[in-house]
Parts: C-alpha cells; structure tokens; sequence
C-alpha cells in the first residue's frame, strides 16, 4: 500500500516538474523579448529625434520592468494548483474575487461521479503562453482566490487543491486536499489522485531565519478576505498573537500594487513599530514580486533625518506620547520666537538720511500682532517683515507727510522707496534674521530642555513632576536640538514640523518627468536587488515623502496619540489598513490613542475584520500564554492554535550551578545556561526577552554564543517569532509598566517551538520553578 502511495506521489511531483519545466522555457522567451527590446531601444536612441528618444524611454522601462520581474530568482515560483469542476461563471464578490462561482447544472452526476473541467496553476506572476493561455495565474488575480478561499464546506467548484513544493527549478513535493471528498473525479479519464496533507503544518514547523517568509502558498480563508478587501476606505484588522497579522498585511500591499498599480504608484506606507521588525518583513515584498513603491518604515524612522532606535522610560513616554503634548509645543514654538534674539537693543535703522528707531517695547507689540491666528510661525516671516516696514513707516511720520486723501499714487511711490530703502539696509536685514529666525524642529525641542521656559509653555497642560522629568529627559540634546533622539522624540520633531511650517526644501534627488509619466520607480538595478542593501531602497522609497496613497499601520494598538497624528499626517487622503491587538497593547492611556486614532483616520468608513486561528504558537506555549492575557484583559478569547508539539514549556529557576569558586550562578550565568540549551534544542533562531532594564546587561551575557541567539528588550519583542524563546523575569517585565501584564503576554506568544521561563526571586517561583504569574 506504502510503495503505490509513494508511486503515486512520485507521478505526481513528475507531472508538475513538467508544467513548471513548461513555465521556465516560456519564462526564458520572455527574458529573451525583453532584452532584444532593451537592445532594440539602444540602436533608437541613435536616431535622436525627440519623438524616437521619448519612444525609446517607454520601451526601455517596459523592457526593464519585465525583465527585472523574470530575472528575480523565485524559490517556489509555482506553488499551488487547483482542479475545478465546470462551473458558470459567478457573481464576483466587493473585492473582485469569484467567489460565489457554483458548479454548472450536470458537472456533478447523479452517481457522484464528475470530470474535471478546468486546472489552474498559482504562482508569484501571471505566465501566458504563447496563443496566450494561462500557464500560471498570478496569486493576486481574482481566478486565484478560490485557492484560498474554498473549503470543503463551501468548495464551489473547486474538487482538489494542491500546494506544490519547489526549490529552484525542481519540484520537491506536493499536498493536497480534497474539497469534494463525496465525489470521484476524474482528470483525462483517470481517477484525480490525492497525495499527502499538511501543507500548511508543514510551512508552521520549518525553523525560523532572522527574516519574514511569505505565506502565499498557505493563505488561509480568513486571512485571503482580508488580503483582498476593497481598499476603498480603512480596513481594521484585529487577531490575538500568531494570526498572521503583519503577513497579511505585508501580502495585502502586494495585492493592492497588482489591483490597482497605477492609483498606488503613489506609495504604499507600511508603518511598523520597531526597526527590528522592519528587518524581519521588508524581505518578505520583493519576495511577492513587488518593489519600489513600498515603504517600511520604523516609528522612530518615519520623520527624514531623524533615526531613533532608543526607548525612554515607561513614564517619559508616557508624557512625551501624550495628545497633550501638541499643545505644549504650539506654544513652545511660539515661545521660543519670543526668546529669539535682536529685541533687546532695539531696531535702528537709517532711510533717507534720517535715523528712525523703534524701541523693544514696539516691537513686542509687531510681534504679538505678527503671531495672531494660527499659521505656521516660519511661514508668518514675511507678514512680520511687513508689520515691521509698517511700524517704521510710521515712526517715519510716513503716514502724516502722506495723510489719507492726498495723491493716492504719490503716496504709494513714497511707501515702496521707504520700504526698498529699508530692506537693503544691512542692519534690517540682520535684525530680522536674529528676530525673527527660521526655526527648526530639533531647535524648539531643544528649547524645552530649559525647566522654566518649559513649565511657562506646560502651564495648566502638564503637571510640574511631569514638566521636570520631559525637560531632563530632552537634556540629551544640544542647543541647535543634535544628539540622540528616543523614538517618541521623533513624533514630537513631526508636530513640531507641522507647528513651524517648515519652507519647501529642495529635493535631493530631481524627479525625472519620465518617472512621472510611468511611476519609473519599479525599474530597480541590480544593486537594489541586492537583499543587503533593501534597507537604503526602503528608506529611499518614502524619502521626501508625506502623502502616501495607502498607509498600512502594523501593531496599530501600540502607536501613542502623538504617533497617530504623525502617521495620520501620512495618509491625509490615503485609503488605510489598520492591523493590530489590543490585548498586546504597551501603551497604557488607551482613551487617548483611541480618539487620536480616530482623528487620524478620519470619517471614512470602516470595515473590521477578525482573525481568530494561531498559527505561531504550538498549544502547549499559547495554553501557558493564556493563563497571562486572563489577567491582563480578563475575558478576551485567546486565538485558537492550530497544532501542538507535545514540548510544554520549561520552568528555570535563577541561582544555578555554583561557579569554580563556588558561588551560586548570578541572573547573568543562568541566562546563559538556559540559552545555551534552547540553542542545543532547535535548529532556527533563539530570542531572549529581558526586562528592558536589563537589556544592555543581556547582550553582554549572551556574547559569543553566536548570531542564532538574539537578546531584546521586553518592548522590542514586539512582532518577532523565534524558534525558541527565553522569557527572563516575567514578574519584573509585568511591573515595568502600567501596561506590563500586555507586555508579558507578547513576550509569551514569541516561540514557534520551545519556550523557557526564568524566575527570579520576584516571581515566587513554586517548587516546580513555575512564576506565581504563570500559575493556573
Ligand atoms: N496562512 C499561513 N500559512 C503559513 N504560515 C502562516 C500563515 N499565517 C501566518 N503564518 C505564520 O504565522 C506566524 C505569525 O504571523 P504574523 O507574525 O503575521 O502574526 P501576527 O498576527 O502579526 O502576530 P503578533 O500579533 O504576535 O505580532 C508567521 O511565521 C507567519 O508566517
């Protein structure tokens, strides 16, 4: 029975070796096209006329994107195959997809038996044929969707779907599942064969790499309606731990450049909440076949010229995340134009011969009048410029020699001479620039590291404790605002932006009109293929860049009010997708954020999704997890996982073996120990989640055990999976924060094998090692 299963299988792999031998010669045509027309569009160029040099820019991109799509080398180009019955042709669905498609009266014969009418291969780009047939459809296209859409409660045409292995140019395996079990099907006259299940458990147990896979071949139900959601308004998403959140929102950006290409030549904006989770993802898009015009960007990132990696502590963050923050700094900005210099002595200057002055008092006055309403402070230069010549003007006795019904003409040549000969005088020139300076962001956050000056503009917003620790906090910076910025600075730098109104800087990079005319940004080099160097691509992407056409917001329960009004101002016209969950929120005013998020997102319509399966955590670990979220959000339904390994977690106690002189090993020495053993453990990545206090210590106790082993703060696990993780003193990351419990649970939900928790005293370990917070 085993060796014909195995002869079946090995038939099987046979045939699709052959469709995908199909698609690679019909792929090497295709290259072969494209480079004669990129060599075609050479010998164009030498013919110079504007027409032929236009004519040959299109061809070149064309030619470019093509090839640049053909030559990227896809580990498992084709992945999956479904064997449809006949079927009419169905309603499409809101999101374009066929999924209501029926079988056709007949196709199922009153005995159960049917023929297979139709197969369709899926794979990362569409391939036709030369009469133009589909040789592999494109995972995007609405013809896919019942790939991942069908069940064997609602299959619709759909009797086998398989999922196909490969690896290079060879296919490795295949699993199928059989939609339609009740019926026997034929294919070519033969009995349709059924090889295998598991494709999806076998994709869940593969070790963990430092960097994000795709799912394309494992897309789930749930997960493809959200994937495919119109992107008319904002799409939210919520899902505990595992339920592939940050893939689906990863994979929807590439559905939507393949939707709708042109309307997101604009940009996608994916915002993620760490740097090291930018890392993890930004290779799972190239991947999809998709480059350019997708931005990951960090929080501590999002603002040019500023790259912030470092957290403060819980309570500056709090202050420093705090809607109330805009407040402080429009009159920060304010104020420290007031400060600016120039005033004190009083402006002299010389017009026609003759001295006119006007004293600080005067000028205040200019200013105050300067200053009222809203606009920008830098863009409020010129009016204060303006009221200056007025109020000289008028020292000037300009206005007696002139008075109101004398020669209207006359009087305006003698006002623009006044003002001409005021303007090219050196001391006005320089009193302006000292009085009425352009300021910068970083130059007004480093006005608020002055106590007093702070608690002036804080008044009746912040509390005097809370004035204190944002001016000590922001004492890491300089005068001109230069030193290391936290990534809620970073926000702070944005409002600010907004407060001054910065003036148009110019573009570093000049935009090719061509560009325009053709979004010419797909066209990559194959320097920018080169996957060391994505992360200058992804930066590149959303260079210069404030309004995306589509902003994604990844762990969106974590973003501070400041944060949202940052991101918000990203996406002004943008359509949106929202993805996150409250119960691994490390923000603690929730009200705050949420109004703020409702700002941001504005009254565009919403339509909510809920993913509800598990697929990182093996049952034993999410079990253990559980058990936490039950006190940090008492009743919310954990997600379902999806498979069990048998492996519970192991329970370590702090005050191990002895060292050589016989002391009891410290917190460092037992780290170690228990990482080292996850790392004998398993094949993939090891993750160490300390309380953030902790965590310069732990890279130091982790050193030399190798990059498999990565060290992080309880706020920078966010995201993440590892094969294994080691949670160091869960009581002490529980107490780091109001929202301490959440953070524990994020760490708890990191493992997709083992997990090992490592008490210390403040755990009340029991005598099983298990925390007093992991009991049941
Ligand atoms: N349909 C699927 N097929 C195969 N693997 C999947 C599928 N969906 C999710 N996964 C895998 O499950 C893991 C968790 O996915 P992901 O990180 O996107 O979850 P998340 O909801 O963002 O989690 P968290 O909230 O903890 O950050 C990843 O390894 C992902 O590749």
């Amino acid at each position: 029975m085993e060796a014909q299963d195995t002869g079946v299988r090995e038939r099987e792999i046979h045939a699709e070796q052959n469709h995908l031998d199909a698609v690679y010669r019909r792929l090497a045509e295709k290259i072969h096209d494209a480079e004669f027309l990129m060599a075609d569009a050479g010998r164009r160029a030498q013919v110079g006329t504007p027409g032929a040099l236009a004519e040959r820019d299109a061809q070149v991109f064309r030619a470019g994107v093509h090839l640049n799509r053909l030559n990227s080398e896809f580990e498992d180009f084709l992945f999956g195959r479904i064997d449809l019955l006949d079927g009419k042709d169905g309603e499409r669905g809101p999101d374009g997809a066929y999924t209501s498609v029926e079988p056709a009266e007949g196709a199922v014969r009153p005995d159960m038996t049917a023929d297979i009418a139709e197969t369709l291969h899926i794979g990362r780009l569409g391939v036709l044929d030369a009469d133009y047939a589909p040789l592999v459809i494109d995972w995007r296209a609405p013809a896919a969707a019942p790939f991942y859409r069908a069940t064997p409660v609602a299959p619709g045409r759909v009797v086998r779907r398989r999922v196909i292995r490969s690896r290079g140019r060879r296919v490795l395996g295949v699993e199928d599942d059989l939609l339609r079990p009740e019926l026997t099907a034929r294919l070519a006259g033969a009995e349709l064969p059924v090889v295998g299940d598991g494709a999806l458990m076998a994709a869940l147990g593969r070790a963990r790499g430092h960097t994000m896979r795709d799912i394309v071949a494992s897309i789930q139900a749930e997960q493809d309606e959200v994937i495919r959601a119109p992107a008319a308004s904002v799409t939210e998403v919520e899902g505990g731990p595992g339920t592939g959140k940050t893939a689906v929102a990863l994979h929807r950006a590439a559905y939507l450049l393949y939707q709708d290409r042109r309307r997101y030549a604009g940009g996608i904006l994916v915002v993620s909440p760490t740097p090291l989770l930018v890392s993890y993802t930004e290779g799972v898009l190239p991947s999809l076949g998709e480059e350019g015009q997708v931005a990951i960007r960090a929080l501590g990132s999002l603002v040019d010229g500023a790259e912030a990696a470092a957290y403060d502590p819980m309570d500056v963050a709090r202050i420093k995340g705090s809607s109330r923050m805009a407040k402080v700094l429009r009159r920060a900005a304010r104020g420290t134009l007031e400060q600016a210099g120039g005033a004190g002595a009083g402006l002299r200057v010389v017009v026609f011969g003759a001295r006119v002055e006007l004293d600080a008092e005067e000028l205040r006055a200019v200013r105050t009048a300067a200053l009222g309403g809203t606009a920008p402070v830098n863009l409020l230069r010129p009016r204060a410029r303006k009221l200056l010549l007025d109020a000289l003007w008028e020292k000037a006795g300009g206005p007696v020699r002139h008075p109101p019904g004398s020669d209207p003409e006359l009087a305006a040549e003698a006002r623009q001479a006044f003002d001409d000969d005021v303007s090219e005088e050196d001391a006005f020139q320089e009193f302006l620039a000292a009085w009425w300076p352009e300021l910068t962001p970083r130059l007004v956050l480093a006005a608020l590291r002055d106590e007093r000056r702070l608690g002036r503009w804080a008044r009746r917003v912040l509390q005097p404790r809370e004035v204190r620790r944002l001016a000590r906090s922001l004492s890491r910076l300089d005068a001109a605002g230069q030193g290391p910025l936290s990534v809620h600075d970073v926000a702070l730098l944005d409002e600010l932006q907004q407060v001054l109104g910065a003036p148009a800087r110019p573009r570093k990079r000049e935009v090719d009109p061509l560009d325009q005319l053709t979004g010419l940004a797909e066209l990559t080099t194959a320097a920018d293929r080169d996957p060391t160097r994505r992360a200058t691509r992804a930066e590149r992407a959303g260079e210069d860049r404030r309004d995306y056409a589509h902003v994604i917001v990844d762990e969106a329960q974590d973003l501070t009010p400041m944060q949202w009004r940052m991101v918000g101002r990203r996406g002004r016209q943008a359509t949106w997708t929202v993805v996150g969950d409250p119960a691994q929120s490390s923000w603690s005013d929730q009200e705050d954020a949420a109004e703020a998020r409702r700002e941001a997102l504005g009254t565009r319509p919403r339509r909510r999704f809920e993913l509800t399966v598990n697929y990182r955590n093996p049952s034993e670990i999410a079990e253990l997890a559980s058990r936490v979220l039950a006190l940090a959000m008492p009743g919310t339904q954990p997600p379902k996982a999806v498979r069990s390994t048998g492996l519970v977690p192991r329970f370590a106690v702090v005050g191990g073996p002895a060292d050589s002189r016989g002391r009891p090993g410290g917190l460092g020495d037992a780290v170690r120990r228990e990482a080292e053993l996850l790392l004998d453990e398993v094949e993939g990545t090891v993750g160490v989640v300390v309380p953030m206090a902790a965590r310069e210590r732990a890279g130091r106790w982790l050193a030399g055990l190798g990059d498999r082993v990565v060290a992080l703060g309880s706020l920078e696990a966010k995201g993440l999976e590892y094969d294994a993780t080691l949670v160091v003193t869960p009581a002490e990351i529980a107490d780091e924060s109001p929202a301490g419990l959440r953070v524990l649970y994020v760490a708890l939900t990191r493992a997709t094998q083992r997990l090992t928790i490592l008490s210390g005293e403040r755990d009340l370990p029991d005598g099983d090692g298990v925390p007093d917070l992991l009991r049941e």
